[in-house]
């Protein structure tokens, strides 16, 4: 059911992802020692256009040899598996026509005078999104795209696509198909978490359309982490402790392997967005905020993608048994909605002195996240 919270895809076969992702390590000049790795076991994986070059570099010796044909067969079925496996891409709303090089035209998203794909039922053509929550995961993204929805000028797609780190093989084409029909003036919305953290997600954004408005909801990263960590616990029961995974051997330093820990490096991973886009084109949310200024931070959404404020805070209340801000009443309904059982569950405890070892690990690149970002989202 689109536009469920339920209805989010969420990563899966990773092993593959991760196999065929290419390594592509840079140092960082302000913090010396720490490097720069591809996200592949954070549900951030290196998309498979990618993997496959990975896959086939040293290969050409073997190309040009008999056993050509069965390895570019191998090949491409291993691309067409990343984005194949049942619940990883979501269906196109109609077949779209193969993947194309997009042109200039179709590119914007904005339809320049060509033409958008012919409307074949409901009014509106599907457009690329205009803005897309790229970020984080576990930051409150989910609220904040439900919350937007409301906006009778925003049309968002209701699960994730994961075009831009899981499915780019198949096209932008694909991608567009899976768009809500938009109305000239309404903007184009989808969220994917992954693609913060994802390496190729800013290029391949960017070659989509210079001018998308990247939405970041970021989040204390060492809530965040255990967010994260009761989100795999609630699905692998069995899960290591926090502490084991969050320090190597369970007492050492922090493990920035750990997707957990190394999805909270704001800093880090907003590098690589700025090789692409300017700074203008971010807007940073900050999830806790969003908590408890529902109608603040999403005033300043609006703002950002130039709407008028029409969410205001007469859309939300606050439910004491959830312990969140809901919706007085949901987009298409008029009743009362909260978001699902699988936002605001409960945190394992993790031991005071371990969420102050993570604090002081964070704190620097906290720091110059806020100050590549302007803003102090008071973490330390
Ligand atoms: N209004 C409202 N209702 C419920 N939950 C809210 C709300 N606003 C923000 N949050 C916080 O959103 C956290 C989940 O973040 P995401 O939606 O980004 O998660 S996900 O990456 O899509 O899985 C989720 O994290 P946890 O509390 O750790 O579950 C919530 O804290």
């Amino acid at each position: 059911a689109a536009g469920h919270p339920g209805a989010e895809q969420k990563s899966g076969a990773r092993g593959l992802s991760a196999a065929l992702a290419g390594m592509r390590p840079s140092l960082w000049p302000w913090l010396p020692g720490l490097q720069r790795d591809p996200m592949a076991g954070s549900g951030a994986l290196g998309g498979g256009a990618g993997g496959g070059q990975s896959a086939g570099t040293g290969q050409g010796a073997t190309l040009r040899g008999p056993r050509a044909p069965l390895l570019l067969v191998v090949l491409a079925l291993g691309a067409y598996c990343l984005c194949a496996l049942p619940g990883r891409c979501p269906p196109a709303a109609r077949a779209p026509a193969p993947s194309a090089a997009p042109t200039e035209q179709s590119r914007s998203g904005r339809r320049p005078g060509a033409p958008d794909l012919p409307v074949a039922s409901g009014s509106g053509h599907r457009r690329f999104p205009q803005a897309l929550i790229v970020g984080v995961k576990k930051g409150g993204t989910r609220a904040l795209l439900e919350f937007l929805r409301l906006h009778p000028d925003i049309r968002a797609l209701g699960s994730e696509p994961h075009f831009f780190d899981r499915c780019y093989e198949r096209g932008l084409a694909w991608y567009r198909s899976l768009m809500p029909r938009t109305l000239d003036g309404q903007i184009t919305m989808e969220k994917t978490p992954s693609y913060f953290v994802t390496q190729e997600a800013p290029c391949r954004i960017h070659g989509m359309s210079p001018d998308t408005k990247l939405i970041v909801v970021v989040r204390n990263p060492v809530t965040r982490a255990i967010s994260d960590y009761a989100q795999m616990l609630s699905k692998t029961p069995g899960l290591p402790s926090f502490r084991a995974l969050a320090f190597r051997h369970g007492l050492g330093p922090v493990d920035t392997a750990w997707s957990a820990v190394r999805i909270g490096l704001y800093a880090q991973h907003l590098d690589n967005w700025l090789r692409y886009f300017p700074l203008s084109h971010f807007l940073f949310v900050s999830g806790e905020r969003l908590v408890s200024d529902p109608a603040g931070e999403v005033g300043r959404v609006q703002d950002f993608l130039g709407l008028k404020r029409v969410v205001t805070d007469k859309h939300f209340y606050f439910n004491a048994t959830k312990g969140f801000p809901c919706l007085k009443k949901a987009q298409g309904s008029s009743r009362p909605r909260c978001l699902g059982k699988s936002k605001g569950r409960p945190h394992p405890r993790v031991p005071w002195a371990l969420v102050q070892r993570l604090q002081d690990f964070y704190r620097p690149f906290n720091r110059k996240f806020y100050q590549i970002t302007g803003q102090d989202f008071g973490w330390d």
